[in-house]
């Protein structure tokens, strides 16, 4: 099947959203292809957070709409969690947290669950680390617990911001390996990311300035030279 041919893609239709009266992004409509990866790309502040907090329903928009989520609540990844530094939570019960989508917040978990959780968390090899206190890992750390979270909620929808900064060789190839397999399992992969070979290894790509689509399509073909000069300013290598 491929990409235009699929007839259950999520649609982004004139997508008006922001924090305050003044709208971020404006009337953007996209597309994302469902089971398939689409990274968001562009300059700071152009709005690819913004977005990613629409399409998982946290912020509400102004004006338009994100229709075809279906199914379980969208796994967000974010830049930073929600869950603070203090509280004296252990990275396996992190990564727990990721059921309560099926279970409820505190409820016991099942045989299921805890398999689930334990995949997770071999997945993103941190089972070594799993008995210790979220607080006290390294920044990279806490990113692959975080993401490993956002992997045993088993969302149709797996929604991740920057997952792949500032982690080093082998963290990124475990991301790499993590979001193949998931997408072998049909899931819908939204990847802002800053790294161009990231975002070539997508599906699709959209292209944000200033709070505009400027750019949608196959990763090779919107990331032109022609773009990259237009919005960052930049002649790299290709
Ligand atoms: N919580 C917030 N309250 C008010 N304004 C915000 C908030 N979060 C972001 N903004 C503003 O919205 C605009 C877009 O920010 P956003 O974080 O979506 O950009 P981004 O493309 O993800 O940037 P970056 O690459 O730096 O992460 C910016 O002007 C930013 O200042």
């Amino acid at each position: 099947m491929t990409i235009a041919s699929d007839r259950t893609e999520i649609t982004i239709r004139d997508l008006t959203v922001g924090y305050t009266r003044e709208p971020v992004l404006r009337g953007l409509s996209a597309v994302l292809p469902r089971g398939r990866t689409t990274a968001v790309v562009g300059p700071n502040g152009s709005g690819k957070s913004t977005l990613l907090s629409a399409i998982a329903g946290v912020l509400r928009p102004a004006a338009g709409a994100v229709e075809g989520v279906t199914g379980r609540r969208p796994a967000f990844v974010a830049q930073r969690s929600a869950v603070s530094d203090s509280l004296p939570i252990s990275v396996r019960d992190t990564v727990s947290m990721g059921r309560w989508a099926h279970r409820g917040p505190w409820r016991r978990l099942t045989a299921h669950d805890r398999a689930v959780v334990e995949e997770c968390l071999a997945r993103l090899e941190l089972r070594p680390l799993a008995t210790r206190r979220l607080g006290s890992l390294s920044g990279g750390q806490r990113q692959r617990a975080l993401l490993a979270q956002g992997l045993a909620q088993e969302s149709g929808l797996l929604l991740l911001d920057e997952p792949g900064t500032g982690l080093d060789a082998e963290a990124r190839q475990l991301i790499i390996e993590a979001l193949e397999h998931v997408k072998t399992r049909g899931t819908t992969v939204v990847q802002v990311t800053h790294d161009f070979t990231e975002a070539r290894r997508a599906d699709h790509c959209l292209v944000l300035s200033t709070g505009r689509l400027l750019a949608e399509g196959p990763p090779d073909d919107v990331l032109t030279p022609q773009v990259l000069q237009e919005v960052w300013g930049i002649r790299p290598p290709l």
